[in-house]
């Protein structure tokens, strides 16, 4: 039996197939690699195609014993989903209908989802727990979260189970160095922290510094991207115990400022990395901390490396290693 990736072959899909392989599962992954990298891929049966082709991924489903997906394959960036919400309810929420038709034909019952802190929107309080209102504020939010429901009603129609896993902001790079993020355009804010360091980059832009927080810019919860692997094997085997479906945020509970990651990177790079104080980004809320009581409780997991100078730290060995990415 295999397990299917989607969207394998990006930053945070390569991290769990390569957990995937060291537990020694079978993993066959999809990729378009419109964001994705062949290189990323350390193992497993890799497909190039697209979830909203019907005849490619009827062949995948058909090629394969499959137990189980993971579905990571979207589109996932809040700024752009602002300009653009046309091609995020057409790839995200299209793409997983295609994806959630195939394997009810298949009979597959199992699905790990990547969620997002994107869909609970400005919190009323933090930390945010599972129970928390769902108002989203970007379009890539609102998308994830009508990918969330549309799996839940598939789960009580066609007894598809899952497991949402609601991330907050991915950060850091496999230890091996072999992977690591490379998107292209970037727009996250370490690696792009990390471009000033590396040259790369003259200043890095600080989105707003007029926000309800202490230092006025954005907090996020950073978590590293190993630790979100790991969650996804632990959902994928509650799933394959016969657990029931559920939703789980995955943070680390702290929160950090824009202009505190700045200056720890400052620390971990020694380079002065010069920041401008830029307007607002379009959809983006003040303040996104996770509880993740529930995964540690239900799943047994706990982030390894939850402190952010950490996170950096494994982030700046990656790009400093491959200041061009997976580019040879
Ligand atoms: N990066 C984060 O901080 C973060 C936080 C919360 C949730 N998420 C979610 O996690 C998932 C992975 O995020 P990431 O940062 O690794 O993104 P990514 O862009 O690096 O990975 C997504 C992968 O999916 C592929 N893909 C996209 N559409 C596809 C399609 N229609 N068919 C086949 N392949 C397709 C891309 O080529 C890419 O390799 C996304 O669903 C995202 O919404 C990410
Ligand atoms: O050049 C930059 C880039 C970002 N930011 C700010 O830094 C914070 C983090 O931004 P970014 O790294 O782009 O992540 P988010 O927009 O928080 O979104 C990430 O984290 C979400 C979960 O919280 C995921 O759902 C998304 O897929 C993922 O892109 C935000 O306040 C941004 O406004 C800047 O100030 N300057």
């Amino acid at each position: 039996m295999a397990v299917l990736v989607t969207g394998g072959a990006g930053y945070i899909g390569s991290h769990a197939v390569a957990a995937l392989l060291e537990k020694g599962e079978q993993v066959v992954i999809v990729d378009n690699l419109y964001q994705g990298h062949r290189d990323a891929v350390l193992g497993g049966k890799f497909y190039e195609g697209d979830l909203r082709d019907g005849d490619f991924l009827a062949k995948v489903f058909e090629e394969n014993d499959i137990d189980g997906v993971i579905h990571f394959a979207a589109n996932s960036l809040v700024g752009e989903s602002m300009k653009d919400p046309g091609k995020y309810y057409h790839n995200n929420v299209y793409g997983t209908l295609c994806l959630l038709e195939q394997m009810q034909k298949a009979g597959v019952s199992r699905i790990v989802f990547s969620s997002t802190a994107a869909t609970y929107g400005e919190p009323e309080r933090v930390p945010i727990d599972e129970y928390d209102r769902t108002v989203p504020t970007n379009a890539y939010g609102e998308t994830k979260l009508s990918m969330e429901k549309m799996i839940r009603w598939f789960d009580v129609a066609h007894g598809i189970k899952f497991v949402s896993l609601r991330y907050f902001n991915a950060a850091g790079a496999h230890e091996s160095g072999k992977i690591g993020e490379d998107h292209s355009p970037e727009s996250h804010l370490v690696p792009l922290v990390l471009q000033v360091a590396l040259g790369q980059r003259e200043f890095i832009s600080v989105f707003g510094d007029d926000y309800a927080t202490e230092d006025g810019t954005c907090i996020r919860d950073y978590i590293h991207v190993s630790d979100l692997a790991d969650a996804h094997i632990l959902a994928l085997e509650r799933l394959r115990q016969r657990g029931d479906s559920a939703i789980y945020n995955l943070g680390s509970g702290n929160g950090y400022s824009v202009k505190q990651v700045i200056d720890v990177s400052r620390e971990v790079t020694g380079h002065p990395i010069p920041a401008k104080i830029e307007a607002r980004r379009a959809g983006d809320p003040a303040v996104l901390i996770a509880s993740s009581e529930r995964a540690r409780k239900e799943l047994g997991w706990a982030p390894k490396r939850d402190k952010l100078e950490a996170i950096v730290k494994s982030a700046w060995e990656w790009h400093r290693a491959n200041p061009n990415g997976y580019k040879k």
